[in-house]
């Protein structure tokens, strides 16, 4: 029994086989309604289609892509003919050169021909009258115009179910099917015998108890489906930078056009086909899609961006030409869309309670029946009219009979496991309105379990809010206040300031935008947004920088290097390249350093050791450092090649502190005491880390803080020794995180992680429970997650693990109420049937009456 029970009705509450999926489903196999019983259950034909679909598309790319190779070879050289494309009248009219069609052909299917052909990606925003510098205008009559030729950027969705509906799938109960058929034939008989009204007294009383039945269950389905049905709203809300008017800004996926221009970076999810613009560095996950694993490259040559699939490094602005269910993504979505959400290991569990209950049900309305027709059968035989039936004792057959499915319909439980979805969804309305946002319905139930949280630093247990406010540029420290910005930069050289603000403004992977209302913004990560303003405060300017010198490459900033990389063409000639990033890394590259009268010297021990105490003494306050640093290139360096990783020149340090969030040290404490271990995992130096740790109260005297490289160099003892009592982890590549989120759940705990960047995605996947960051987090993040904290706030977290507890303990109440009211009902309906052989309006009024 037991073994029985482990294998059929044990599913992990995470990434299921589709094995298990279908196992429960088939043990299940005694089901009064399926509809019902596997509502909020993953639709797996569906699945199945979806799957299918991606093989498809799989097959699709990659032959469109050798015929565009072929294509390629045998157009060059050759000046590509005239199309003989002819543009539609409607579009003509609406004043575009390019139908959907075309478009559509040109991108899903890699077709370089055509593209050269229409003009290349120049042609093409022509064509679709749209500029890939200023974007379209933001004319609501144009971009009307526009959306009644090429569509919206939505995907076609299954209608929302009406009430009608639900009456609809109780009434396929089969147990009432068969009360149905009783209550008719009793009142033909009845009737026939006994005329009207007097007759149908008995079929008219199961007719209402059915109706009772079909109406309670529809209203507490239908409340149920409205509450999933904005919560499905808030999990699909996506927005990106797109340039309209000349101006940047942010806008729903949704609003998006053929022609719109939009930033994309690392982590971003491409949210329409598209074709490349400009960038660097660009790669491009397709698994999503295609089930391609392999990413590939995109760039001026290879221009077709998908939508649904992933920017997994890199930056760029993409054109938008598909849009909706135009792109092989919004069909599959569609089809997904049905797919429906994994079934939860409650879910399971209760579905082979009620099986369990549902046999024991039908074995006693089998007895009941039984020892019913008995009576009967004595009486008669004593009578000696055994062979003689009068249509009164035929009726009386009939009533046994509706008595016995009754016993069915009131004892088996057949709603408790769409009880725990009840609970589950209640539970994620209102972690929604405390800022979570439940993706998966298991999460649920195993936040309440979690014993181990692993937190990022930036922006979960700080504010991100992020400003310079030291700084040691050419060997001096100082403090970089409100009021002394202006004399920090007549206390430089002025040949180092120059250099200062060329890295700032050229070395960056935010912009200084001018938005909307006209007013400045500055758009990044926050230690970007930090930089610039620390430029401006020094007077830079920004545009002139940029147009100053002409970048030749970029090398954006990702987790694993800890650094980005820039190089330029200088107005005067000659290459320079810029680098900064985490400040031990980027200084170990250095061999040179600018000193307090602006020249350029060797970088010798004791310079090494004053830069180096600097960077412990603003770590040890607290600080992030960045160390920004350049070096002029040889005139043969080839653009091709990767930037140099070392013989840079240091221009300086900064320190930027980013605040402690209020009312972390208290929900930390309260964690503590609730048993669940917190531990920092983070990217930052290992002191900036330790202060933070300790003003949070994550580490104390008895704890360790470890560095990343250090970590992963340790055995497998070694580490499961040092695991439990490592605070803080310094320094750490997403390697390291997805080991430590490992290593815990072998030891049999229950690890909850929380990150932001597209690196974190394999902890997050690997954990019990994956938290993305609403704000800060990338889309990558956010869908390996199980919940989304929508305000990036520690404190959330704890709030969602209370939740998690409190719905624990309310699915165990309910279900033990459930379940007492199913076996009461059981054993009173079958003592009382076979004692007296009451009416069956009698059980379903009981039962009501025991329910509300
Ligand atoms: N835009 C950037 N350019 C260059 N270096 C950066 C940039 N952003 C961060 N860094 C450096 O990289 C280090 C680590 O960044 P990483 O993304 O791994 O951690 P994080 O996600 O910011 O921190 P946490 O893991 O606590 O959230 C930072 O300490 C900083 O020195
Ligand atoms: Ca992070």
């Amino acid at each position: 029994m037991e073994t029985f029970w482990n294998e059929s009705f044990d599913l992990k509450p995470k990434h299921s086989s589709e094995e298990a999926l279908e196992k429960w489903r088939k043990v299940v196999g005694f089901v009064k309604n399926p509809k019902r019983r596997f509502r909020f259950t993953a639709n797996l034909s569906k699945r199945y289609e979806a799957a299918a679909m991606r093989r498809s598309n799989h097959e699709k790319l990659r032959i469109a892509v050798l015929v565009s190779k072929a294509a390629l070879q045998f157009i060059s050289g050759v000046k590509p003919s005239e199309s003989d494309y002819v543009v539609p009248e409607e579009v003509k009219a609406a004043g575009f050169e390019l139908c959907a069609e075309e478009l559509g052909s040109i991108v899903e299917g890699q077709d370089v021909k055509k593209l050269k052909i229409h003009g290349g990606v120049d042609g093409i925003a022509e064509k679709l009258s749209t500029s890939t510098t200023d974007g379209l205008s933001s004319d609501s009559v144009l971009l009307n115009k526009r959306q009644e030729v090429y569509g919206i950027n939505k995907f076609a969705e299954a209608e929302a179910k009406g009430f009608l509906v639900f009456v609809w799938e109780a009434l396929q109960d089969m147990t009432l099917m068969i009360l149905g058929v009783c209550a008719l034939v009793s009142l033909i008989v009845g009737i026939a015998m006994e005329g009207w009204p007097k007759g149908a007294h008995d079929g008219l009383g199961i007719v209402a108890s059915i109706l009772l039945v079909v109406f309670v269950t529809a209203t507490s389905d239908y409340r149920q489906s409205l509450q999933f049905k904005d919560l499905d709203k808030e999990k699909k809300k996506i927005t990106i930078q797109v340039t309209r008017n000349a101006c940047r800004q942010k806008m729903s996926i949704y609003d998006l056009l053929p022609g719109d221009i939009v930033h994309l970076n690392i982590g971003d999810q491409v949210p329409a086909d598209g074709l490349f613009v400009s960038g660097f560095s660009v790669l491009i996950d397709g698994s999503s899609l295609t089930g391609e694993s392999e990413p590939v490259m995109v760039n001026a040559d290879n221009p077709f961006m998908l939508s649904g699939t992933k920017l997994q490094d890199g930056s760029c602005k993409m054109m938008v030409t598909s849009v909706g269910m135009r792109t092989q993504w919004g069909k599959l979505m569609a089809t997904l869309s049905e797919g429906g959400d994994d079934e939860t290991p409650l879910q399971v569990k209760l579905n082979g309670v009620a099986t369990i209950i549902g046999k024991v049900g039908l074995f006693f309305a089998v007895v009941t029946f039984a020892v019913m027709v008995q009576g009967l059968f004595m009486s008669k035989l004593q009578e000696g009219t055994i062979w003689s039936w009068s249509g009164d004792e035929a009726l009386k057959l009939l009533e046994f009979f509706a008595v016995a499915v009754t016993i069915v319909v009131v004892a088996v439980p057949e709603g408790l496991p769409l009880a725990v979805t009840l609970s589950l969804a209640f539970a994620m309305k209102k972690m929604m309105n405390d800022k979570a946002l439940v993706r998966h319905l298991a999460a649920c139930e195993t936040m309440g379990s979690a014993t181990n949280i692993c937190s990022d630093k930036t922006g979960t247990l700080t504010t991100n809010h992020m400003t310079v406010v030291k700084s040691c540029i050419c060997m001096d420290v100082r403090e970089v206040g409100n009021n002394n910005k202006a004399s920090l930069c007549s206390e430089i050289p002025e040949s180092a300031v120059k250099l200062l603000l060329q890295s700032i403004f050229t070395n960056t992977g935010g912009e200084i935008v001018i938005n909307k209302d006209g007013k400045r913004e500055i758009l990044g990560t926050p230690t970007e947004t930090a930089l610039l303003e620390f430029g401006l405060s020094l007077g830079g300017d920004s545009r002139a920088e940029r147009l100053a010198s002409k970048l030749v490459k970029v090398e954006p900033f990702n987790s694993t290097k800890k650094r980005m990389g820039v190089i330029l063409e200088l107005p005067e000639g000659g290459l320079r390249a810029h680098t900064k990033g985490a400040s031990e890394i980027v200084l170990a590259g250095c061999d040179k350093v600018i000193n307090s009268n602006g020249e350029v010297v060797p970088l010798d021990v004791e310079s090494i050791n004053h830069l180096n105490a600097t960077i412990n003494q603003f770590a040890n306050e607290a600080l992030r450092t960045l160390c920004l640093a350049y070096m002029e290139l040889e005139n043969d360096f080839s653009p091709d090649n990767a930037i140099p990783l070392s013989g840079y020149t240091c221009i300086g340090i900064v320190g930027i502190k980013d605040p402690v969030r209020p009312g972390v040290k208290e929900s930390v404490a309260i964690c503590r005491s609730a048993g669940i271990t917190v531990r920092m995992v983070t990217g930052d130096n290992i002191n900036t880390a330790k202060a933070i740790a300790r003003e949070c109260g994550i580490l104390t005297d008895d704890g360790i803080a470890i560095e990343g490289p250090d970590f992963r160099e340790k055995s497998q003892e070694e580490m499961l020794a040092l695991i439990p009592k490592i605070q803080v982890m310094a320094r750490s590549s997403p390697m390291d995180k997805h080991t430590l989120v490992r290593q815990l759940r072998s030891i049999d705990e229950v690890v909850a992680v929380t990150g932001d960047g597209t690196n974190d995605a394999p902890a997050l996947h690997e954990a019990d429970i994956g938290l993305a960051m609403g704000i800060s987090g990338t889309e990558v993040a956010k869908e390996s997650a199980d919940v989304i904290i929508l305000d990036d706030n520690f404190s959330t977290i704890v709030t969602v693990a209370k939740w998690g507890r409190s719905v624990y303990i309310n699915i165990q109440k309910f279900v033990q109420f459930q379940l007492t009211v199913n076996i009461v009902a059981l054993i009173v309906n079958f003592s009382s049937a076979c004692l007296t052989g009451m009416k069956a309006i009698n059980f379903v009024y009981i039962y009501f009456k025991l329910m509300f």
